[in-house]
Parts: structure tokens; C-alpha cells; sequence
């Protein structure tokens, strides 16, 4: 049996910062960057906010900053997992108070058991960041014989832990409603995988030129796929607006939509503006709606760098009434975004189950207003980048049902050959998710279903 460690009685202070180690042992301010970020993400902020604010973070360069972006995955994609392998070794469970002991022990426990870094650099800056602060200070002694347990331990502490440890209960219950226990458990494996780069070409036929500039494969209707790292800043044909970067799976609604040149289209949750681009550069006349000012800023600043254009409006969809109805609305709206844990691990986290309800009346109320804004003979597309029922085929199902003017658009048989094995459909509709083309890297999970207005 393992020992166990009685847990020190919490000291409450103010405020949390004591003075940093005069010397910085190297990969410290790595960790103490990490540290930083978990927290922020603990006291509810998104894990991209947190990422661009940390200032520990912005200081870091090249190595350090991938490796303290690499401890902020490991521990969000497998936290309950850790949380198991060092609570072995104590006697009662920490308080959710202890938020910063908890992130150490996380942080260190991914490590060890998960990383494979040397056990005295994992623990000696364990201890120090936990000697940087008051809320941690006190526990150092704690945090130094549970690194020692877990390095004897070593990794077999965890093998028998299934991915699906790590998936909130709400979400595994309707995973595994959905899609079957086999399913889910493949969806569980697939959310701590580590995303390829995908980008969408500007311009179709420039795809095979791009894809050996930039060391990238074609995957997909129109994606290419690149699994080689380095700065996106610095990559052929950035400079140049050649391409933006977009999920493969993020690009394939609008890849359904046929020919666009001309037509008047509302882009409704337009921004940071992935769809925008492919339906600015199909040519068509887009309007990119918002309620978001900063990523409407975002989505400018992408159009401007791609040369493509699109009127923004910002704004609430459900006020957004133009004096002239469109061709095409293209919905994406506000969900769960489950479909994108891979790249948003904190979503697991963040995400609560009484939210699926919440957004799933909001998408019905954005569908019911979106339909407002199609011409007779004009479409309407609805997505969302969530894996659950409620926020995909059953708002379709909902939808036809209390809009008898629209009719479904199901892919056709050409459609769903091209698609082959991206899509997953039984609705007819586009399904995607992270456990298809898993040898080809996955892809984020998405659902899209297009309309067509009769009279
Ligand atoms: C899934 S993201 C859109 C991604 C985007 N279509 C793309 O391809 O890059 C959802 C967007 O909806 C916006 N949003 C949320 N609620 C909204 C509302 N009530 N009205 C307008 N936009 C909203 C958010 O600001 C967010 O930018």
C-alpha cells in the first residue's frame, strides 16, 4: 500500500506573489508561465485569453515557450487522470480552495508520468514555484515527497486510467448516447491528440503549388495539411495572403455551397472570419455579423492580410434586420464547441451541462431569426462545431419542424463519395469528428445542415 501524506491545514493570505528565486534554475520560468496560464484558466478565463495575457508567458522565446504550452495541454487534456495519480498518495483530498497546490501537483504529475522529464528538474522547480507563493509556500515539503512517490511509481501510476477518465461525466453520457460506447471511447482517445496545422488556400488551384511550399499535403476538398512546425508568421505565402489557417473539418460547409460568385450572403457569427475568407474568395458579396467588436477586429485584420473583402456589422444576430433579404445565411453558432477539445482542452472544463440547454435554445432562437433573412429560392446554412445531438441533427429536426417553408438539402451521393471518409453523417447532413482519419492526424468535430427556402 502507498503511504500517505496528511494534508497541511490551508493558510489564506492576500496576496499570492512572494519573491522569485534570485537565480532561475533553466525551464523555471517555463513552468512558472504554465503555472501562471492554469491558474487563469482556474479562475475562468479561456485558455487562448490567458495564453495571449500571461505576461510570464510572452517573455518566454522558442523552446521554453513550446514546452510551457506543452505542460498547459498535457495537464488540461488529462487533468483527472493526474488528479488520480497524486491523490493516491494522500490521505483525504485537497480543497478546491488550494487551487495553486493542486495546478503544482498537476503540473508536476504530467512530469513525470506523462512527459518523460528528468524526475530532480520536475521536482526541484515544483518545490521552488511552490516556495514563490504564499498560497503554496507552506506546502512545499508536501509537494517535494509527492513528486518522490510519483517518480517511484513512474508511469504505470496511470496505465490504467482509459481516456475517458478525462471527459467530464454530461459530456461522456451524451457521447456514448449518440455515437455507442465504442464511439465514445475512440472520441475520448482522439481528444488528447495533438491537431495538425490545416490551412485553406486563397485560391483552388494554387493548392498543389502551396502544399510544396509549404511541406504540406492536400487533404480534403480543399484543405492542406502541414505537420512540421515553426512560426505561422514566417511560413511561405503568409506574408502574401496566400492562405489562412482553418480545421479541414471547419472548411468543408462552405465547400458545399456550389458556386457563390455573386451572391449576397450573410455571414451570421462571422468572425475570427474562417468562412468569411472562403466566401469572400468564392465571390461572394458577404456580410460578416458579430457581437463580438474584438473578433470583428480580428476577422478585418484576416480579410485585410488574405486581400479579400466583406461589410462587418457588429452587433446581436437576433437585432440584425438589413433592408434586403439574402441569397445564402450561413449560421455558425454560438455551442458547446466540444468538437474542438483537441485544440481547446479547457473546454472540458469550462463547458458546464446545464450550458447544452441554454445554447441549444439560443441556436433555435438564431435559426428562427436567420430564416427571416433568406430570399424565397435562397438558403440557409446552420453549424456548429459541437459532437452533441442538441446542438446539431436535433436542432435540424427542430428547425423543419417549426419552418415549413424550408426544406432539408441533404448532400448528394457525388457529395457524400467526396466527402468518403471525413463525414459521418445519418442524417443526410455533414457530421465530422475527431476519432475519423485518425491515421491522417483527425480533424475537429463539426455539424452543418443546409436549407432551402420554397416560396
Ligand atoms: C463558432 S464562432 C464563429 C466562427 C466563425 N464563423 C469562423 O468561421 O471563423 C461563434 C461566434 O459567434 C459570436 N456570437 C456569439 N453570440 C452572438 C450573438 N448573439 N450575435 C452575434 N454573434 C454572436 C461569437 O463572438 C463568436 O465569434
Amino acid at each position: 500500500m502507498p503511504r500517505s501524506f496528511p494534508v497541511p491545514p490551508h493558510r489564506f493570505t492576500r496576496s499570492s506573489t512572494l519573491t522569485p528565486a534570485p537565480s532561475d534554475e533553466p525551464g523555471l520560468p517555463a513552468r512558472r508561465a504554465a503555472l501562471d496560464i492554469l491558474l487563469a484558466i482556474r479562475r475562468g478565463q479561456a485558455l487562448d485569453m490567458a495564453m495571449a495575457e500571461s505576461e510570464a508567458f510572452e517573455d518566454l522565446e522558442g523552446a521554453d515557450r513550446g514546452f510551457a504550452r506543452t505542460l498547459i495541454m498535457a495537464v488540461l487534456r488529462r487533468q483527472n487522470t493526474l488528479d488520480e495519480a497524486y491523490g493516491t498518495f494522500l490521505d483525504r483530498p485537497l480543497k478546491s480552495t488550494q487551487g495553486t497546490v493542486i495546478t503544482l501537483l498537476r503540473l508536476a504529475a504530467a512530469q513525470i508520468l506523462l512527459l518523460g522529464v528528468p524526475p530532480h528538474a520536475a521536482t526541484a522547480t515544483t518545490v521552488d514555484l511552490a516556495k514563490e507563493r504564499r498560497d503554496s509556500a507552506g506546502f512545499a515539503k508536501l509537494l517535494n515527497a509527492l513528486c518522490r512517490r510519483m517518480v517511484e511509481k513512474g508511469p504505470s501510476l496511470i496505465e490504467d486510467y482509459p481516456p475517458r477518465t478525462d471527459v467530464p461525466g454530461w459530456l461522456w453520457r451524451r457521447l456514448e448516447r449518440h455515437y455507442g460506447a465504442k464511439t465514445a471511447r475512440r472520441l475520448a482517445a482522439a481528444f488528447v491528440q495533438e491537431p495538425a496545422l490545416d490551412l485553406t488556400p486563397k485560391d483552388p488551384k494554387e493548392r498543389e503549388r502551396l502544399a510544396t511550399a509549404l511541406e504540406a499535403h492536400p487533404l480534403g476538398p480543399v484543405s492542406l495539411r502541414r505537420t512540421a512546425g515553426g512560426r505561422i508568421e514566417d511560413l511561405p505565402g503568409y506574408t502574401e495572403g496566400d492562405w489562412w489557417i482553418q480545421d479541414l473539418a471547419a472548411a468543408l460547409p462552405i465547400s458545399l455551397l456550389g458556386d457563390l460568385t455573386g451572391q449576397r450572403v450573410y455571414d451570421l457569427c462571422a468572425a475570427p472570419g474562417g468562412k468569411t475568407a472562403q466566401l469572400a474568395a468564392a465571390g461572394a458579396h458577404v456580410t460578416a455579423v458579430d457581437i463580438s467588436a474584438k473578433r470583428l477586429r480580428r476577422l478585418e485584420d484576416n480579410l485585410a492580410r488574405l486581400g479579400l473583402r466583406a461589410d462587418t456589422f457588429v452587433g446581436d444576430v437576433l437585432g440584425f434586420s438589413p433592408d434586403e433579404p439574402a441569397d445564402l445565411v450561413v449560421l455558425d453558432a454560438p455551442c458547446t464547441a466540444t468538437g474542438t477539445v483537441r485544440r481547446h482542452p479547457d473546454l472540458l472544463w469550462s463547458k458546464k451541462e446545464e450550458d447544452v440547454a441554454e445554447l441549444s435554445a439560443l441556436q433555435d432562437q438564431m435559426l428562427h431569426h436567420a430564416a427571416r433573412l433568406v430570399r424565397p429560392g435562397g438558403r440557409l446554412m446552420f453549424i456548429t462545431c459541437s459532437l452533441l445531438a442538441e446542438e446539431g441533427e436535433d436542432r435540424s429536426r427542430a428547425f423543419l419542424s417549426r419552418h415549413s417553408q424550408f426544406t432539408a438539402e441533404p448532400l448528394s451521393d457525388d457529395e457524400k463519395e467526396r466527402l468518403g471518409p471525413l463525414n459521418a453523417a445519418k442524417d443526410g447532413h455533414l457530421r465530422t469528428r475527431p476519432d475519423l482519419i485518425a491515421d491522417a492526424g483527425g480533424m475537429d468535430g463539426f455539424y452543418a445542415a443546409r436549407f432551402t427556402r420554397q416560396d
